[in-house]
């Protein structure tokens, strides 16, 4: 039987206004769903919503009774000039480094603001992804990645739904989402894109 670990029903989403469509989804622990849409349609909103970020204006959002959600989303974390290494940032959010590609793991004693783009980017993804959390939220992961990264993210993605986890992920590459993704629901934009 499977368990249900988050429920949308016909919520519309917004930050001080009503800012989406309405939208069905239903997450299962163990199960990915991608989240696809024009751009503006709401997806980083929803998922925002979900965490508690923004506000749910119409409709019902269940969440699974003391679930933990980890959010990852497309805003830049503001490093310049701070010495956080990558093994820090793992520790703030208690992902543990294991499985973390080759070329990722000889970065871990750097600087953060110091990597390049994609490996900083997936360093941070690594974050969230492997934090203590029942519900993972991603926000277009596959931005800033190599073909090698893409294809590291989805089998990971897949080791945590194994393991029971619920995923949605927000992402405009098709590709990935039909490797990765058990399903996919599409948001309409409010102009009807
Ligand atoms: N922090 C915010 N405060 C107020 N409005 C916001 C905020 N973030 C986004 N919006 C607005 O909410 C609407 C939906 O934006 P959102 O980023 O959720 O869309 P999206 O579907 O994720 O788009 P994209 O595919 O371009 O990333 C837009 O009109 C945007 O201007």
């Amino acid at each position: 039987m499977s368990a249900a670990l988050l429920r949308l029903e016909q919520v519309v989403a917004g930050w001080t206004a009503p800012a989406t469509r309405p939208l069905d989804l239903l997450v299962d622990a163990g199960s990915i769903v991608g989240l696809c849409g024009a751009n503006g349609a709401g997806k980083s909103t929803l998922l925002a919503a979900v965490a508690g970020r923004a506000q749910v204006f119409h409709g019902r959002l269940w969440k699974k009774p003391k679930i933990r959600c980890a959010l990852q989303t497309q805003e830049a974390p503001p490093l310049a000039g701070l010495p956080l290494s990558g093994r820090e940032l793992l520790a703030l959010t208690g992902a543990a480094a294991d499985g973390l590609p080759s070329w990722l793991a000889d970065c871990l004693e750097r600087r953060l603001d110091r990597l390049s783009g994609g490996q900083r980017h997936y360093l941070g993804l690594w974050a969230i992804l492997n934090a203590p959390a029942e519900l993972l939220l991603l926000d277009e992961p596959t931005n800033n990645l190599d073909a090698a990264g893409v294809a590291h993210l989805g089998a990971a993605l897949r080791r945590r739904a194994g393991a029971g986890c619920g995923i949605v992920l927000v992402s405009h590459d098709p590709a990935f989402v039909a490797a990765t993704c058990d399903r996919v629901c599409r948001l309409e934009a409010p102009d009807g894109r």
